[in-house]
């Protein structure tokens, strides 16, 4: 579309998102099931770069009734102040495409080992919807998006709190993706993998769907 006027950066913010709702699979390898799936793998890695950090020792993932996942931490709190360029921080990190992504050899992206915490814009376009909350310095945070990843409030401050920590909520847009069911299994298998390499991080894996909930911890 021709527009006039707009400067660099935005050009990089429209193009990036339109960018992956073009052709997801260069961003999550397919939209089927695997694809699906991807979604979960890039939010959770995000939530465990802050335990790896060493921050937060608690990560939950919910499935809820709509399919829709919510995964949380109880780390420092994603950053929420205004960045550099004049956007929110949650902003700037689920609205513009992150460089970084691992090209292959056929100049596509390799998604075998993710988009390595890039990725959380790229989930925000493939979905309907996407929330974040940040709780940090005595205070809840929210910032909204829908529709592959229009923004439709500015980052607000909704509250008060004494934890720490980040939730994402996002559901799968059924325009791109061939199956929005989400397996419990598939999950939970990652999960129990995941806990076992980070000794003492505890996930929660909730499934609303079928009012079941696990935990995983191990410790050596
Ligand atoms: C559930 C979830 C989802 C996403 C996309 C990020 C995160 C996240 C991100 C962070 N922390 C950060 O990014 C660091 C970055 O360095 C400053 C302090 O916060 N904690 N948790 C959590």
């Amino acid at each position: 579309m021709a527009q006039k006027n707009y400067d660099e950066s935005s050009i990089q913010i429209l193009e990036g998102l339109e960018a992956v709702r073009k052709r997801p699979g260069m961003y999550i390898g397919s939209t089927d099931g695997r694809g699906l799936h991807h979604l979960v793998w890039e939010i959770v890695d995000n939530a465990m770069d802050e335990v790896l950090a060493g921050f937060g020792d608690e990560i939950s993932v919910t499935i809820k009734q709509d399919n829709s996942i919510e995964v949380s931490d109880n780390g420092r709190g994603m950053p929420y102040k205004m960045h550099q360029s004049g956007i929110p921080t949650t902003q700037v990190i689920f609205t513009v495409l992150h460089a970084g992504g691992k090209f292959g050899s056929e100049g596509g992206y390799k998604v075998a080992g993710g988009l390595h915490g890039v990725g959380s814009s790229v989930v925000n376009a493939l979905s309907t919807a996407l929330e974040v909350t940040v709780y940090k310095d005595g205070g809840i945070f929210k910032q909204k998006f829908e529709d592959g990843g229009k923004i439709i409030n500015p980052l607000e401050r909704v509250g008060d709190s004494k934890k720490t920590g980040t939730t994402v909520w996002f559901k799968p847009d059924p325009k791109i993706f061939s199956t929005t069911l989400y397996n419990y299994d598939t999950i939970k298998e990652r999960l129990k993998e995941s806990a076992y390499l980070i000794k003492g991080l505890k996930i929660n894996l909730i499934d609303q769907r079928k009012n079941v909930k696990e935990t995983f911890k191990y410790d050596d």
